[in-house]
């Protein structure tokens, strides 16, 4: 193992009824490193980040966290990680501070320091204003920030987000890139996915490109991205053929 890999990921690949959705593909994410992963819609983002966190069986390939497999029997690597996948499931007829208490106990985390986080992780995810509201009856950007919040409680030294920003307010978007350059910076390591390339170009060191289920480009963001925007850089590796130029000649006529 690299001494300074924090998610080592080898070969993954997963098919759905024939249907490649990820082949064979490789990853390395350093601590102390923030790594983006982009592509189009179908590519194969959300699969591949849930067989590397260990949410879903890879039919071949291997992820570690900090040196130990995901599948090992063992806690370590589920300490090491902070997840927040595509689809939530969370126990939904709790307030935030119920919920953030509960898993934070899970956890094995002592109740004072859970209180402590809870209440400084509400703050920042701009939810303290909803300590009534149980999470089913969340916002979809809320439900997203309370996400986040359990991704962070324990501390992890390794966090795999798959939109995080997705439907996030921007004071509270500015306040979680603040928390997660402060974390990268502290030695910690964050891998996630985003459709939006403006945030990945300021968040992030490091990208990889996936398309049809392949990492087709993947490097530090100043050569992936050559001289132009990291968008121009996706589209034209990604669909060099159009550039985004189809028309639909009936609309608006
Ligand atoms: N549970 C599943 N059953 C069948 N097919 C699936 C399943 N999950 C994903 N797929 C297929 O695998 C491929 C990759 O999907 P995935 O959700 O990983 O893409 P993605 O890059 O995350 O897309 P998006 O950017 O739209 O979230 C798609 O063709 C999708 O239809």
């Amino acid at each position: 193992m690299n001494v300074a890999s924090a998610l080592s990921i080898r070969g993954l690949s997963k098919s759905f009824g024939g249907k490649i959705a990820v082949n064979s593909v490789d990853l390395e994410v350093l601590s102390g490193s923030f790594f983006g992963l982009v592509g189009p819609n179908g590519a194969g983002k959300t699969t591949l980040l849930l067989m590397a966190v260990g949410l879903m069986r890879p039919d071949a390939g291997t992820s570690a966290v900090l040196g130990t497999d995901v599948w090992h029997r063992g806690l370590q690597p589920k300490r090491d990680l902070g997840v927040l996948p595509d689809a939530l499931a969370l126990p939904e007829f709790l307030t935030g501070r119920e919920l953030l208490n509960y898993l934070g106990r899970l956890r094995g985390l002592e109740a004072e320091i859970v209180d402590t986080r809870s209440e400084e992780l509400l703050q920042v995810m701009d939810l303290l204003g909803e300590e009534r509201t149980l999470v089913v009856d969340y916002s979809t950007g809320m439900r997203k920030k309370i996400g986040l919040a359990t991704a962070l409680l324990h501390n992890p030294r390794v966090l795999v987000l798959d939109e995080p920003f997705e439907a996030v307010d921007p004071v509270s978007a500015l306040s979680l890139k603040r928390i997660l350059g402060r974390y990268v910076a502290r030695g910690g390591a964050v891998l996630l996915s985003s459709h939006v390339m403006a945030l990945v170009e300021q968040l992030c060191d490091t990208v990889a490109v996936m398309s049809n289920g392949e990492v087709i480009a993947g490097g530090a963001l100043e050569e992936v991205r050559g001289a132009g925007s990291l968008e121009k850089a996706v589209v034209a590796l990604t669909d060099p053929g159009s550039g985004g130029a189809e028309e639909l000649s009936w609309l608006g006529t």
